[in-house]
Parts: C-alpha cells; sequence; structure tokens
C-alpha cells in the first residue's frame, strides 16, 4: 500500500488503531466529449480520529474532486475509501448513503441550511433526514459553536460567521466521526474565520477527524498538517 501521506500528529500513531479515514490511491477521470480531464491520480491519505488535515492545493488541482470520492457522493474510478475500518467506495448508493449518514458530516460549499427553518429546525431536520442512530442534544450543540442566542434565527438572519456556524452544526448534527469542508471560512473575515478554526481544532480535539479543502493559510495554520495537491497528485510538502 503506497501512503503518500501519512500522520504526523495522530495519536496513537504506529499502532493498530483502525484510522477515521484511509483513502488508497484514489484515481479519477472526467471525459467531456473527446477531452479527459484525470482530476486525482492516485491519492492516498490517511487521517486518524481527533486530526484536522487540510487539502490545498492551486485551483482545478483536485480538492473538491477528493472530498466527494472522501464523502462517498462520488465514486473514483480506481482506488478505495475506508471510514472507520468500513469501505465506503464501491458499494452502492443505499449502503454509501447510510454510511455518509452514519459517519460523515458535510460541509460543502453550496449552503447545507433551509432558508425557511431557524439554526435549530435545520439541526433537528437534519438529525431526522440522516436517521440519527447517535442524535446529539441540538441545543447543546447549538450553543457550542457559540449560537446559543441566534438558535430561533433562519439564515437570512445570520452574518457570515454565524451562518458559518450554523453550517458547522448542521454538519455535525450526527456526532460523525469525519468532518469534510470544502473552504468553510472562504467567505469570512480574519476574525470570523479564526473562530470558526478554533470550534474545529475543539472539534478535533475531543476525536473528529477533520479535512479541510482550503487555500487560507489561516487554515494550513490551524491544521496538524497540510496535505498539497497539484494537478491530482499529492507532492511533497512545499
Ligand atoms: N464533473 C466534472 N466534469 C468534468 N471535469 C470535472 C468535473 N469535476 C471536476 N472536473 C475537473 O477536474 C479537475 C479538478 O477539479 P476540482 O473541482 O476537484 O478542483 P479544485 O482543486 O477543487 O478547484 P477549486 O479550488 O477551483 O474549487 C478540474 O480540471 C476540473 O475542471
Amino acid at each position: 500500500m503506497s501512503m503518500l501521506s501519512t500522520p504526523t500528529s495522530a495519536p496513537a500513531s504506529g499502532t493498530d488503531q483502525v484510522a477515521a479515514l484511509n483513502a488508497t490511491t484514489l484515481y479519477r477521470f472526467f471525459r467531456a466529449g473527446d477531452e479527459e480531464t484525470l482530476a486525482l491520480k492516485g491519492v492516498s491519505l490517511t487521517v486518524a480520529a481527533g486530526e484536522f488535515v487540510v487539502v490545498a492545493g492551486p485551483s482545478g488541482s483536485g480538492k473538491s474532486t477528493l472530498l466527494s470520492c472522501l464523502a462517498g457522493l462520488d465514486e473514483p474510478d480506481g482506488g478505495s475509501v475506508l471510514v472507520n475500518g468500513s469501505r465506503l467506495s464501491h458499494q452502492s448508493e443505499p449502503r454509501r448513503a447510510r454510511a455518509r449518514a452514519e459517519s460523515i458530516g458535510l460541509l460543502l460549499q453550496s449552503s447545507n441550511l433551509f432558508d425557511h427553518l431557524t439554526v435549530t429546525q435545520n439541526v433537528v431536520l437534519a438529525q431526522r433526514l440522516l436517521g440519527a442512530s447517535r442524535p446529539v442534544d441540538a441545543s447543546e450543540l447549538i450553543a457550542s459553536l457559540g449560537l446559543a442566542t441566534r438558535a430561533h434565527a433562519r439564515p437570512d438572519e445570520l452574518s457570515g460567521g454565524e451562518l458559518a456556524r450554523a453550517g458547522l452544526a448542521v454538519a455535525l448534527a450526527n456526532d460523525p466521526a469525519v468532518l469534510l469542508a470544502d473552504e468553510p471560512t472562504g467567505e469570512l473575515d480574519h476574525v470570523t474565520e479564526a473562530q470558526v478554526l478554533q470550534l474545529l481544532s475543539v472539534r478535533a480535539a475531543v476525536g473528529l477527524a477533520i479535512v479541510v479543502a482550503s487555500h487560507s493559510p489561516a487554515v494550513a495554520a490551524a491544521a496538524d498538517r497540510v496535505v498539497h495537491l497539484v494537478d491530482g497528485k499529492v507532492t511533497p510538502d512545499a
């Protein structure tokens, strides 16, 4: 097995502990007419519980494609994705959906909030839709993200930072083992970005495995490890 990227700050590394996320030699091709794009060219990534990893790289380097494959929203053309030791890739869509609901929190570029629902209602709906096996207390979760006073506000009544934290609350509604986030601080000012990063670090400290795709130097600085993607491949640290 080729591990192009190994954890440097993972708890209990070198033991038999199962990684929260284990992607091995992922390939993904896209074909549009005669044109073929190799978006991922053998990407491997292992993330331990409690580790906060940033995937950095220029536009078009494959970050979003990688996150989609890690989430089981897209199927890699080659390689495998394991979540908590169970295979996610190359399973039927219902099985992938179940595994996603059970173990993965998603914060993608499109909002995961319904506009006509309050923050609390969004979290509770996410728990129902996910068939939460371990529903966390919505009020506690919302308060832990600093949104207690905004719990009954709708998304259009929230500031950018509050929106980011509300999206995070929905992503964490099912107490996932792994959080996958695509540019979660892309729209935020530096102060608000720092607050969101602090919340992510707190979550990692209690065992959440986090993979964030981001261009932001602040996100890279907050992470335990930065994986650089260039042209669909992991490159040695820049
Ligand atoms: N559905 C698709 N069909 C065809 N090509 C695609 C598709 N999705 C992604 N690609 C191509 O795959 C490559 C990687 O795209 P991807 O969106 O993963 O990059 P990225 O690093 O996330 O970029 P950005 O930082 O701009 O979001 C790009 O060349 C892109 O054009």
